[in-house]
């Protein structure tokens, strides 16, 4: 059974279109099976915003407060995970939201928590349960909050939380949606690259932001035996006759 985990960003959640859903329904009529990531950086950082709770970001990851979490898990669980959920149900698809905490789906750690607060990162993927629901015919829709030992909810970013339930799922591919057609070099779609590639162009400045964390995640899980991983758009057509459109990132051993 091959799953492909597609983590869709929320630079792009909004903007999703028919060229998305053709794209998964061609995917599925060739026998994967998606597992459904989203984020929701931007929804967050808006109802933030009405709670006059400045954003901050450290390593492109944002600096988590026991009120900031309550917000996160709000905003990813009660709106996010229920647009994505509802945009899948309208095109016919059979859309199963959990939140990443829910049957200890995703098991995290604190990462610092004397820098970042309440942000984690992955320690157990509990895959049966991701398993369970695409056996039944579901898809998935896995929002990133772990759950800790101590039984706090953790903020986990989108593309590490993604690139981990691929590797745990050993996923045929894991493909990062989100809203430009794949890694943009001087203003050129590069179809394919590799980690020493990456490297340099994190270090010249050509690869910033956003990109950051889904290159390196992208990364860790070619390095654990995720087939291809991919940067796509999630405006356009991705996949067609066996084919997809975005960067693939080449699988290499070393990850720095
Ligand atoms: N080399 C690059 N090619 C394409 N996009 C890049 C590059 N470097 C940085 N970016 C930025 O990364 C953004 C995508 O990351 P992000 O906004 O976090 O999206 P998402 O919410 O989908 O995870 C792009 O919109 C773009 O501004
Ligand atoms: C720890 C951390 O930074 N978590 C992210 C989770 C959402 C996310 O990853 O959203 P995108 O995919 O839209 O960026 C955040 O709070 O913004």
């Amino acid at each position: 059974m091959e799953t492909v985990v597609i983590k869709c960003g929320g630079s792009v959640l909004d903007e999703l279109n028919d060229n998305f859903f053709q794209s998964l329904k061609e995917l599925m009529k060739d026998g994967y099976y998606p597992v459904i990531v989203h984020g929701g950086g931007p929804a967050i950082n808006s109802m933030l915003d009405l709670y006059d709770i400045p954003a901050n970001f450290k390593d492109g990851l944002r600096v988590t407060c026991e009120k900031t979490i309550g917000i996160v898990e709000m905003v990813l669980s009660g709106q996010t995970n229920r647009q994505l959920c509802s945009m899948l149900m309208k095109q016919d698809f059979n859309a199963l939201g959990i939140n990443g905490s829910d049957g200890l789906c995703l098991q995290a750690e604190y990462i610092d928590k004397q820098e970042l607060g309440y942000v984690g990162t992955i320690t157990k993927v509990n895959t049966d349960l991701i398993m369970l629901a695409v056996h039944n015919g579901y898809i998935p829709v896995i929002t990133p909050i772990g759950i800790a030992e101590d039984g706090s909810k953790l903020n986990i970013n989108g593309d590490y939380a993604a690139a981990s339930i691929a590797k745990a799922l050993k996923a045929e591919r894991c493909a990062f949606v989100t809203n430009v057609d794949g890694i943009l070099i001087n203003g050129e779609l590069v179809s394919e690259i590799s980690d020493s590639q990456i490297e340099s162009y994190i270090s010249e400045g050509s690869i910033y932001g956003g990109m950051v964390p889904k290159v390196k995640s992208a990364l860790s899980a070619t390095a654990a035996g995720v087939d291809t991983v991919m940067i796509i758009s999630g405006k356009k057509q991705f996949y067609k006759n066996n084919c997809w459109h975005g960067t693939a990132i080449a699988a290499k051993e070393e990850v720095f």
